[in-house]
């Protein structure tokens, strides 16, 4: 018997070359498929949008239950993203604003929720990525909206009180950060750049390793990357993505203070979702700055049975010491359990917006 490594490998790569081709037919028989879809949508609801998230949700937790191993359940939902990606763009090109530049977390949570077959509208600030899609100029915006370390980033709680945008996803991302400069050391460099967010994240291996650098803030992390790029005073805390973007060399990687750090982002676009099975829905509340009044608010919500998954306030800055709850309950706002919590949360609230509903990413 031959049983040299080439002879025992060449059998199993030719199943593998036939098995690759039975898929790419597949493909290609899911590819038309879809365009038919787009054809059938185009034909019956002229402007309405090709995305359809809770569809896709649906679809990738059902090949998820149907798995019997060994392709990982984390394997289904990258590859069939980008499946899904790809067939989405077929139908019609899906335009994504996140804050950038290039190589920006934003940018990597936009891709893991949309797949690369995406347009991507990289913006300067998450006022643009909101004003970009709510002008029609993008279909979606992806923007950090907390942080397992830093908590809220009120800037997108402010833009979600004020926009007509609705939510239409979520997705949660290890955020690993790495100090990266031109020349790979940090001699010579006089001080270090990123988002406040990253900053306030590293303090302290900031304080302990490098107490001497100043610390200045950068309208995002791939900003200040890319600064760092022209800049060799200039180290920038970033992504591994934002060091291969703007060709720096990484110093030191994982110098967040919490090697479990995590943000949380939004997809924000001006469609409605319909229930995919496991939804969350957000809404935002004022109650009256009186005793009891916030205890009271939350009855409705343990009365009608529902989760509470997240509470958060922000001030209404009416000098008050009035605030805004930011809450995320579990199910869909057209589930009969929220709908009557929701009911009754609007009857004794002074002010109520309901976000959205969108299907839990877990
Ligand atoms: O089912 C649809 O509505 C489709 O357009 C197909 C498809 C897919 O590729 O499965 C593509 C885009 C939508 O967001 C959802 C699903």
């Amino acid at each position: 018997m031959d049983n040299t490594l080439q002879s025992q490998l060449q059998p199993l790569r030719e199943d593998i070359d036939r098995i690759d081709q039975d898929i790419l037919d597949l493909l290609n028989r899911r590819a038309q498929t879809a365009q038919a879809v787009g054809q059938v949508k185009a034909a019956f609801d002229t402007d309405g949008p090709v995305l359809k998230p809770e569809r896709e949700a649906s679809l990738i937790r059902h090949l998820q239950q149907l798995n019997a191993g060994p392709f990982t359940e984390a394997g289904i939902e990258s590859v069939w993203r980008e499946i899904i990606s790809v067939c989405r763009g077929l139908e019609s090109p899906l335009t994504v604003a996140y804050l950038g530049p290039q190589g920006s977390f934003s940018e990597q949570a936009a891709l893991e929720q949309f797949g690369h077959a995406i347009t991507k509208l990289p913006c300067a600030s998450f006022d643009e990525v909101f004003r970009a899609v709510e002008a029609g100029q993008a279909n979606v915006g992806m923007v950090p909206v907390e942080n397992s370390t830093e908590g809220a980033v009120n800037r997108t709680l402010d833009l979600l009180l004020n926009s007509p945008l609705k939510l239409l996803g979520e997705r949660s991302l290890s955020i690993h950060h790495c100090i990266m400069t031109r020349s790979g050391t940090l001699d010579g460099v006089t001080r270090v750049m990123a988002h406040p967010q990253a900053l306030a994240q590293c303090q302290g291996w900031l304080t302990q390793h490098y107490p001497a650098l100043s610390r200045d803030a950068a309208s995002s992390n791939a900003e200040a990357a890319r600064l760092a790029s022209e800049d060799p005073t200039v180290a920038a805390i970033a992504g591994a993505v934002a060091a291969e973007a703007w060709g720096l060399k990484v110093v030191a990687a994982g110098i967040q203070d919490d090697p479990q750090n995590r943000t949380r982002f939004l997809a924000v676009g001006a469609q409605d979702t319909l229930p995919s099975g496991q939804d969350k829905t957000s809404l935002i509340l004022a109650v009256p700055n009186r005793a009891g009044a916030v205890y009271e608010m939350l009855g409705p919500i343990a009365e009608n049975g529902v989760s509470m998954s997240r509470l958060e306030s922000r001030p209404a800055r009416t000098g008050q010491w009035e605030y805004y709850f930011y809450l995320d309950l579990l199910g869909h706002h057209t589930e009969p359990a929220v709908q009557a919590t929701l009911a009754a949360l609007k009857k004794r609230a002074a002010f109520f917006k309901v976000l959205g509903s969108y299907p839990v990413h877990i």
